[in-house]
């Protein structure tokens, strides 16, 4: 069995540990397409989070109460980087990921696509599944902000990070998606997969931009797999994160049903087969869509293998 997942970072890390799991109970093989819209050149280095969330925790280097970077981490290039006022004061980069960016930089300086750069950083970490950027280009969520210095775009990270999505936002635009190209492997692995599983990631700045290189949709919507996403929210609030502030941005009902149908039934131009809710949000119609309440909560590998199974049976 082959099964690909979109993903983001946080939430498609955790979500990816199960599906290591539950790939390893029936000997199936996994392949991760990662979200590289939040990716930035920052300080001479190319960051990449959610390349790195993923590859950190399925590599049992990442901060658990963080959800992001490396455990054990310390802070003195950006304690060094703040004494020269050198900006942006806003993003902290740890000393034993800057080795990460270190050797990111230096490969694709040297020539080499990012997916290539992402294998040679994997087979350190052995994660265990493969790893794929969505695309190998630049593409990058902007987001187009206002207030008293007038309407202008910024960085997604700089949205994120430095204002806590706490600025008035009219819409995301992903920069570059117009002539960005599938990640070599990509559509080749939507194309012999047995199941597509859309992480439990932000709908709008993580999954969206996977699904903006041009193919990648279709790839998914007209392939031969079954399709099925996972819900990342509970109750009408996201469990991590804040996808329910993105999804105001688009006018889009934070609930487990408003994202469905935002992902929508393949068979009306949307990508999902089925839709695997939690159980507090039984009831939740998204039309043509096969839908499920189950237990939810990533606590644990074993409680995210059990979404997985519940997500192969849906099928
Ligand atoms: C928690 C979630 O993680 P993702 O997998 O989208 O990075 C998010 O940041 O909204």
């Amino acid at each position: 069995m082959r099964i690909v997942v979109l993903a983001g970072g946080i939430g498609g890390a955790r979500f990816l540990l199960g599906v290591r799991a539950y790939a390893r109970d029936v000997g199936a093989e996994v392949t991760a397409v990662v979200n590289v819209g939040d990716d930035l050149w920052l300080h001479g280095l190319k960051i990449c989070p959610d390349l790195d969330s993923v590859m950190y925790t399925l590599g049992g280097g990442a901060d658990p109460e963080r959800g992001w970077g490396r455990v054990g981490e310390s802070w003195t290039v950006k304690q060094e980087l703040a004494a020269y006022g050198a900006e942006p004061t806003w993003f902290g980069l740890g000393d034993k990921d800057i080795a990460t960016h270190l050797v990111r930089s230096t490969m694709l300086n040297g020539g080499y696509p990012l997916s290539a750069v992402t294998e040679a950083l994997a087979s350190r970490w052995e994660p265990g599944v493969r790893l794929l950027p969505a695309t190998d280009d630049r593409l990058e969520t902007h987001a187009v902000v206002e207030d008293d210095q007038g309407q202008r775009a910024i960085h997604f990270q700089e949205w994120w990070v430095r204002y806590r999505a706490d600025i008035l936002t009219h819409r995301f635009v992903f920069v570059g998606a117009e002539t960005a190209k599938p990640a070599p492997g990509v559509l080749d692995a939507i194309a012999s997969a047995d199941l597509v599983l859309i992480a439990p990631s932000n709908p709008v700045v993580s999954v969206a931009p996977v699904l903006a290189v041009p193919g990648l949709r279709a790839a998914v919507a007209d392939g031969p797999a079954p399709v099925v996403g996972v819900s990342p929210i509970i109750g009408g609030a996201p469990v991590r994160g804040m996808a329910d502030r993105c999804l105001a941005v688009l006018g889009v009902e934070c609930s487990a049903a408003g994202v469905g149908r935002l992902y929508g039934g393949r068979a009306s131009g949307g990508l999902l087969d089925g839709w695997l809710v939690a159980e507090e949000d039984a009831g939740t119609v998204v039309p043509e869509v096969t839908v499920r309440a189950v237990p939810l909560r990533m606590t644990d590998e074993a409680a995210t293998a059990a979404m997985v199974r519940a997500a192969v049976e849906l099928t």
